[in-house]
């Protein structure tokens, strides 16, 4: 105990010791009796440092009041004798600012009562470091909507039904929901009429007028080309086949004699209803409403063709 508190009087007496720890980022916190110090570190700004009586509990005035209820927690489990370590991360006002510190630290010595005696810990100015991680998280949900989203049209890709399922597919046995593809009507020669810059065209007009029939829960994604899915989740059979309707004259109500003459656009709907069980994915649902649609296209397309899955 005596040499320890010798070495304790060396470091704190001894401004280039404690200045040099302070170069690593690490402080000493000596609280046997007659001796409360914090050596320099990181932390303490000239306001924090002109304290001339160490209160274990002082420093957390300093943390700003959104990170402060955590941090307390956390050294009070030190102070208290129930941890030994401390590890967090919290804003703390240095010199006017607050910066983002990452502070760990550990009780080396406790006094018969349990208080904490000498802590030694490692703060670090983190701010940057959290900056560019926080720009790396917002980069990377970017990059995540891009890859599900069809950035032509704006609307989610063949990848968002793939990798989402989960949100809208609920495989319970009694969750109803309805599948919904939908492909335009001879859109080759429409491409053919209008090029394919033209093309485009059509297909922005499309997704608006099909848009106008949708419900926010609604689900209109671009399977490729001319193919898009809407998935009604939990709509009644009724509901699935007006919204159908509903598309299909919305798409008929296009009217495209400004791009040339003798144009018209129509859509066939292949349409699958029921209650999803355990065994069954999205692809199944999927793959029924494709064959409708392909019933649809064979009977003469501008149609809707249903069925119900048991
Ligand atoms: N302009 C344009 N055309 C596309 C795009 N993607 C695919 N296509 C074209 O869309 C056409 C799709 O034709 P299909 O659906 O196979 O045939 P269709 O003429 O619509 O005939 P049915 O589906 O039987 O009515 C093809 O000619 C593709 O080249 C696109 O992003 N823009």
């Amino acid at each position: 105990m005596a040499s320890k508190q010798k070495a304790l009087d060396v470091l704190f007496n001894d401004p280039s010791i404690s200045a040099a720890l302070a170069r690593v980022n690490v402080f000493v916190i000596n609280h046997y009796s007659g001796g409360r110090d914090v050596s320099a570190s990181l932390i303490p700004n000239e306001d924090f440092s002109a304290q001339t009586s160490y209160d274990p509990l002082m420093w957390l005035e300093y943390v700003h009041p959104d990170d402060r209820a955590e941090t307390e927690q956390a050294w009070q489990a030190i102070v208290q004798g129930d941890s030994d370590v401390f590890e967090g991360e919290y804003r703390f006002l240095v010199d006017g600012e607050y910066r983002w510190i990452a502070n760990k630290g550990t009780v080396i010595n406790r006094a018969e009562d349990g208080t904490p005696e000498l802590y030694i810990g490692a703060d670090r100015d983190i701010t940057e470091e959290r900056r560019l991680r926080d720009l790396l998280q917002a980069e990377k949900e970017r990059l995540a909507q891009l890859v599900i989203k069809d950035d032509f049209l704006n609307i989610p890709n063949r990848r968002y039904l793939e990798t989402k399922q989960s949100q809208f597919f609920i495989a319970d046995g009694r969750t109803p929901i309805a599948v919904l593809v939908l492909d335009i009507d001879n859109f080759k020669q429409l491409n053919t009429d209008l090029t394919h810059h033209g093309g485009d065209e059509v297909l922005h007009t499309f997704v608006r007028h099909v848009s106008t029939c949708l419900q926010p829960t609604d689900i209109l994604a671009r399977y490729g080309g001319d193919e898009f899915v809407l998935v009604l989740p939990k709509a009644t059979l009724d509901y699935a086949q007006a919204k159908a309707q509903s598309i299909l004259d919305a798409v008929n109500s296009i009217d495209l004699s400004a791009m040339g003459e003798n144009l018209s656009i129509s859509v066939s709907i292949g349409l699958v209803h029921g209650l999803p069980e355990v065994t069954q994915d999205f692809w199944t649902y999927f793959e029924e409403a494709d064959a409708q649609l392909l019933l649809a296209k064979e009977l003469g397309k501008e149609q809707i063709q249903s069925k119900v899955l048991g």
